[in-house]
């Protein structure tokens, strides 16, 4: 995948809270073999020094650092969390979160596009975290945005693809843009079918950290977004509503 210019080879995104120890974190990034992973500013400046330990594991990984406004509720509160990130974490790349209620963690879309433009004009590469309203993500594409994250379904929930059927029209919509199933995925099936309707990647936290076993199930996500995406070019078949048989007969059969 080709984001902002830089060629991603892993299409698995990997949150990095939620996980029992640091060690099951690394155990699980290495795992995923992912190159790109999201982390919380606000978290990890929440202890001095728990902060430093923890950005001192992410650098021994070896992987890009997507840092994320998680938790900012308003266009504000946004813009200085990706200001203050950009110093901490050393990169213009964010993830753009702006929540917009509180049950379901919803984009507030209105408040993402007007953030995406505000930080997108200060030379932030802008990663948003949004539905899959075509109408928002036309706005945000304008604003400066060159990927675009849907969720799958709301933060923490598990759910899978809750709407296919938008994730296909939005996929359709925006044959070129990079597209990345974000938030809501529960099983490695839920990614596989993200990567069976084109998308570019997924990023998932919740099922990975919460996992009996995160290094196991973040090498499972890992098999089945490879999968997924080989399925893809592969270029499955159309479903029909009638049987077909996979059997042909020709003739008859000669009966003594
Ligand atoms: C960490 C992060 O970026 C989350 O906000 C993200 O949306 C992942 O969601 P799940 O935890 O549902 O995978």
């Amino acid at each position: 995948m080709l984001v902002y210019g830089t060629a991603l080879h892993s299409r698995l995104l990997l949150g990095t809270a939620l996980y029992p120890s640091p060690d099951v974190l690394a155990d699980a990034v290495r795992a995923s073999g992912t190159e790109l992973v999201t982390v919380s500013l606000r978290r990890e400046s929440a202890g001095m020094r728990a902060g430093q330990a923890f950005w001192t594991l992410i650098q021994g990984l070896g992987v890009r650092v997507l840092p994320n406004t998680a938790g900012c509720h308003s266009v504000r509160e946004a813009v200085t969390t990706a200001q203050m990130a950009r110093e901490v974490f050393a990169t213009d790349w964010v993830k753009l979160e702006v929540i917009g209620e509180g049950d379901t963690l919803a984009p507030d879309v209105f408040g993402l596009v007007e953030a995406a433009r505000i930080l997108t004009d200060d030379g932030f590469k802008v990663f948003p975290y949004t539905t899959e309203d075509l109408v928002v993500a036309e706005r945000l594409l304008r604003a400066g945005c060159e990927v675009l994250m849907p969720w799958g379904a709301p933060i923490g929930s598990g759910k899978g693809l809750n709407n296919p059927f938008g994730l296909r029209a939005m996929r359709a919509h925006f044959p070129d843009v990079p597209l990345v199933v974000d938030a809501g995925i529960g099983l490695p099936s839920h990614a596989a079918a993200a990567m069976e309707l084109g998308y570019d990647a997924v990023l998932i936290n919740t099922a990975v950290a919460q996992a009996g076993d995160p290094a196991a199930m973040a090498h499972a996500f890992r098999l089945a977004v490879e999968a997924g995406y080989a399925a893809r070019l592969a270029d499955p078949m159309e479903p029909r509503d009638m049987a077909s048989p996979s059997t042909p007969v020709l003739g008859q059969a000669m009966l003594a």
